[in-house]
């Protein structure tokens, strides 16, 4: 990672106005330090050389505590700013990770515990590198330059060895910066996998409770726990070597320019002022630099954050159409679906459904039913092959568009914290009450009940009425059903399937489905061929 990414810049428009902000603090500051450090060495030389008294000496200390008060104020507003750039800079930078991530859909690469970790923890870790290490780094450019630049006149040869022996602490941050970066993005993407391993066991905690397992899922979280705190703890080792050899290096620099400047001043080559000035200001030329390095691996993990978020952002979100959705018929011609990391196919298909018609997907368990409608979707690209809807190329329809002319059941269907009828309303704007008596909600509960996460409160044949009430209200002309009633009794299976009959009413139905009762309800039926998608 590159101290300043250009990319930072270019996602997260606060980051570029921040900089602009910190150049110019930072460029106050250096003209503040210098003016201090002048100021100092000319009141210590009045008191010891000249003997001036109070009097004398109030125009210089006016002017110090001005500078001062200068100094704190940049310090002020530096801080202030860092805090506001930093939160808009991470909320531009969710915003776009999370726009790339609903664009990507299916195709993203990042397992939902990774992103969870990346949108949240990881683009927090941000905080570190805007307050303390890019107003470091601004500094680390500008105070030796502007150090340099009001020590030449003075005293060239304190110039000349603070100039020689500067490079050396970016020549070893670099060095340090190179064995650690691997370190850092290892530690993150552990941080991921831990994150994505406990989402994945809190949801299936009470399956591992039945079979016994929920133990041996506790020592796996141990070990991934244990392996990132032993990552930690080496990134902190380093972190520490590596500011002791810093400010190592940099005492040694300082003390190579006192004793020069010393051994100048005793046999008089060089006068109090300039003496104590190079003395002043020798340490604050090091001082942003060391910083930098203090501050690096504070910033570490959220510029590790950072660079996976940017991988996020470059991966290219597959070409979609622009064409009016059109109406006809829905055609596979050769369509072949095949998942990544998966071998074989999960889908060959070619059937033709007439607009109107209502349509049975059968085949056996795994044979790419749910991947046909996922397909009709746009969900999954075809690997070759295409779908048509009256004739046009469905890859060349405007997404959004045609979603919206589809109502989509799937086999389980999501329903979030909130009431009956927020997630009836879900499925598009219109009559809530009327779409959930259609689909038989309010037999089993009124619109007003309230339910937990992922709809927790409801059988599962009655989240399969709420997400039916969902395509009633949505009044789409074609409709989607993935087994509407998978793993539902006789008695609840009928309700459903009433419901589907009402549903079905004037519109182009496609229904995967198993159960015979289902797949009568249909005008024709198209039998799938057993996919051989296997993982690799
Ligand atoms: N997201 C995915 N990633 C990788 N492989 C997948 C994915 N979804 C499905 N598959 C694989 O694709 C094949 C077809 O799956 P699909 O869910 O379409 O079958 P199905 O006919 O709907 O099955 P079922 O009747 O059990 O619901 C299967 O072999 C499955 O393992």
């Amino acid at each position: 990672m590159r101290p300043l990414d250009p990319r930072l810049l270019r996602y997260a428009r606060s980051a570029r106005a921040y900089l602009a902000v910190t150049v110019a603090l930072g460029v106050a500051l250096a003209a503040l330090i210098v003016a201090q450090a002048t100021l100092l060495a000319y009141g210590i030389t009045a008191v010891f050389l000249h003997g001036a008294d109070a009097a004398a000496l109030a125009p210089v200390l006016g002017w110090l505590a001005v500078v001062v008060a200068g100094r704190c104020l940049v310090a002020w507003a530096q801080e202030v700013t860092a805090v506001r750039c930093a939160a808009g800079a991470k909320s531009e930078l969710r915003r776009l990770v999370l726009a790339r991530l609903a664009a990507l859909g299916a195709n993203r690469p990042a397992s939902t515990g990774a992103a969870v970790t990346l949108v949240t923890r990881g683009l927090d870790a941000l905080d570190a590198y805007f307050a303390r290490y890019l107003p470091q780094l601004v500094l680390a450019a500008l105070v030796p330059v502007i150090v340099l630049a009001r020590l030449v006149p003075a005293d060239l040869i304190a110039a000349a060895t603070i100039a020689l022996t500067l490079p050396l602490i970016p020549v070893f941050m670099v060095l340090i910066g190179l064995h650690t970066q691997a370190a850092n993005r290892r530690q993150f993407r552990l941080l991921a996998r831990l994150s994505h391993h406990f989402l994945d066991v809190v949801a299936g905690l009470p399956t591992l409770k039945l079979f016994g397992r929920a133990r041996a899922q506790a020592d796996a979280i141990r070990r991934i726990s244990a392996d990132q705190r032993r990552l930690t703890m080496r990134t902190l080792r380093t972190a520490f070597l590596s500011s002791l050899v810093l400010e190592l290096l940099a005492t040694l620099s300082v003390a190579l320019v006192a004793v020069g400047v010393g051994l100048r001043l005793v046999s008089g080559e060089l006068d109090l002022t300039t003496a104590l000035l190079v003395l002043i200001l020798a340490p604050e030329a090091y001082l942003p630099l060391r910083q930098v390095g203090a501050n690096y691996h504070a910033s570490a993990e959220g510029l590790a954050a950072a660079a996976e978020a940017f991988e996020l952002l470059e991966t290219p979100v597959p070409a979609a159409g622009t064409a009016a959705a059109p109406d006809g018929a829905l055609v596979f011609e050769d369509v072949v679906v095949r998942y990544p990391g998966r071998d074989g196919d999960a889908l060959r298909l070619s059937a033709r459904i007439e607009p109107g018609e209502v349509v049975a997907l059968t085949g056996p368990s795994g044979c790419g039913k749910s991947t046909a409608l996922a397909a009709l979707l746009g969900l999954v690209a075809p690997a070759s092959g295409r779908i048509t809807v009256g004739g046009v190329p469905l890859a060349t329809v405007e997404p959004g568009a045609w979603r919206a002319r589809i109502a989509w059941v799937p086999q389980r269907p999501h329903l979030f914290a909130g009431t009956v009828d927020e997630n009836i309303a879900l499925g598009g704007a219109g009559d809530v009450a009327g779409a959930a008596r259609l689909a038989g909600v309010y037999g089993f509960t009124d619109g007003d009940a309230v339910l937990g996460d992922d709809g927790t409160g409801l059988s599962a044949g009655q989240r399969q009425r709420v997400a039916l009430a969902r395509a009633f209200l949505r009044d789409a002309p074609i409709v989607l059903l993935d087994e509407p009633t998978a793993n539902l009794d006789a008695g609840t299976a009928a309700g459903v399937m009433d419901a589907v009959r009402r549903l079905a009413r004037g519109r182009t139905v496609v229904i995967a489905a198993h159960r015979p009762e289902l797949i009568a309800l249909a005008d024709r039926v198209i039998s799938l061929a057993p996919a051989a998608a296997v993982p690799r």
